[in-house]
């Protein structure tokens, strides 16, 4: 039993078994312990996974969507405890950690009402013989999540896998070990057979022996670029179907002729929500060259205003970042940029709240740059912290250029009150995901996922179900056989 350190706000004790027992909350202090799984433990969730697939799959969709929809009750039953737990396992608010909540289990409720439906085709072929299409599971899945929507990540991967007829054994990030394990109790008190969800614990050699595994049909991860090309190669050896949710370093472009109020309220939306450790925030603000100065002192004032604090109070909207390194990390990208010749607006520094249990916390003051440039680091590298750059422009195709120019593509936002420009502007946007007048919203009926280095495959909405499924073609011979001997 190894005991390491995780996040933020108190001790949670977890065990393999999925019991959680929240205790005090203090900033910096071990908040699980539990042992990483090796070889044997990843070897018994696998067939585990596969005995229950073997009873999921011969269920119709009917059943597996009212299986979904009662895990969905329940979850949306226990929002406030589970968001809880999420805050003390991620360090996010409250507030938005119910909103995580919110949109798991309407998750599950949506692909609960797609898995009735699937179905194949029936083909006529000359002569009375035909043809049909079954629409079949891909059998064990494997799913790999970040820190930053643990809970989210976990119900959005397993719900179109579970709908599908698919099992799922989930591994979350070793910073947030703790709210999938409720995922895997509550489907089981859903009445899914036991290790249809199984989660293992453990970090990157945990995740490698899942993606090598043979058993393991697909995987599908979500984090950062660099494994996601390692997960990428394993997944090749044993010609697994991929699906990725990477990183992005994504545009948000205001125009002069936009409500500036909205364009303010969105830019916040697209970078500091979770403490800004997002992977589709907007975090490059091209801001057209005549509102610029406005923008800026209104997005620097309601910056200012976040309340930065305890992520369990009711009045909180940022909490701590995940820990130490990547508080520092963030600092240093702050400081990189002032030495590139940034303007630090406001913000950028650690912060001490005044309640002393927090002292030793991973806070720091959201940051607004100015004067950036699209060289600077802070302009193209993913810094996964409260830091937005803004960027002035002055016509449509030089900001289109610029937006585009990165090897990510994530999402993108444009807030104007031009239609014709807005739908023009989004179609030349190379990025999976394209908000016009709005940040960060995330409707589980539209598909969510990047383009280029972004990753590809998508999570939500009915296109998932064919990352999740595989077409089994029948023909079937209503005459003789005419040989070719
Ligand atoms: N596109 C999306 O939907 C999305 C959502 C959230 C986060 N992200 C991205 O995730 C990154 C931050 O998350 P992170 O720091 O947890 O990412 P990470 O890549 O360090 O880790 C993600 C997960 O992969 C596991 N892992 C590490 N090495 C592995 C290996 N060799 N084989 C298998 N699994 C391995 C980790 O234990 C963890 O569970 C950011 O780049 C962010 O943009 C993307
Ligand atoms: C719910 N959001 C804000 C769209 C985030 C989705 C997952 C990205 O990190």
């Amino acid at each position: 039993m190894a005991e390491r350190k995780f996040g933020y706000t108190g001790v949670i004790s977890v065990c393999a078994t999925g019991a959680v027992t929240p205790l005090p909350a203090f900033p910096g202090r071990v908040i699980a312990t539990f042992s990483c799984s090796g070889e044997k433990e990843v070897n018994l969730a696998v067939e585990d996974a596969k005995a229950a697939f073997n009873i999921w799959r011969q269920k119709s969709g009917l059943e597996r969507g009212r299986i979904l929809l009662e895990a969905a009750r329940i979850i949306r039953e226990r929002t406030d405890e589970i968001a809880t737990v999420e805050s003390i396992n991620n360090g996010k608010s409250i507030l938005e950690a119910r909103l995580d909540i919110d949109t798991s289990w309407q998750c599950l409720e949506y692909y609960a009402g797609l898995a009735g439906s699937m179905a194949g085709e029936h083909i006529q072929l000359p002569g009375g013989s035909f043809g049909y299409t079954r629409r079949e599971p891909l059998g064990v899945c494997v799913g790999i999540g970040a820190w930053n929507y643990p809970f989210q990540i976990a119900s959005w991967k397993s719900a179109p896998a579970l709908a599908c007829g698919n099992a799922m054994v989930f591994k979350p990030s070793p910073f947030t070990p703790v709210s999938a394990l409720l995922l895997a109790e509550i489907y089981t008190e859903a009445g899914a057979p036991p290790g249809l969800f199984n989660v293992v614990q453990g970090g990157g050699a945990t995740g490698q022996l899942l993606c090598q595994h043979r058993d393991v049909a697909k995987v599908s991860f979500t984090g950062s670029v660099p494994t996601g090309t390692k997960i990428m190669e394993v997944a090749a050896k044993g010609i697994k179907p991929v699906t990725l949710e990477l990183g992005g370093k994504s545009p948000l472009i205001i125009f002069a002729d936009c409500n500036l109020e909205n364009a303010v309220k969105g830019a916040l939306m697209a970078n500091f929500l979770t403490q800004g450790e997002v992977c589709c925030n907007g975090t490059r603000v091209f801001v057209q060259k005549e509102i610029l100065d406005k923008f800026t002192e209104q997005v620097v004032q309601q910056t200012q205003r976040i309340k930065i604090g305890d992520p369990l109070l009711e009045g909180t909207r940022m909490g701590p970042l995940i820990n130490r390194p990547h508080l520092e990390r963030v600092l240093g990208f702050v400081k990189g940029a002032k030495e590139q010749g940034a303007k630090v607006l406001c913000g950028g520094d650690p912060y001490v709240p005044e309640d002393p249990k927090l002292k030793d916390g991973y806070f720091m003051r959201p940051c607004v740059l100015g004067n950036c440039r699209d060289d600077m680091t802070c302009v193209k590298e993913e810094i996964f912290g409260p830091v937005m750059s803004i960027l002035s422009f002055d016509t449509e195709a030089e900001v289109l250029e610029r937006a585009n120019n990165t090897s990510f593509g994530l999402a993108a936002g444009v807030f104007t009150r031009d239609l014709q420009r807005a739908h023009r502007v989004v179609a030349e946007l190379q990025a999976g995901v394209c908000f016009i007048n709005n940040y960060n919203v995330s409707p589980v009926e539209l598909p969510f996922g990047g383009y280029k280095k972004s990753g590809f495959g998508r999570e939500n909405g009915r296109v998932t179900i064919e990352h999740y499924s595989q077409l089994k073609t029948v023909c079937v011979e209503m005459g003789d056989v005419e040989s070719a001997f």
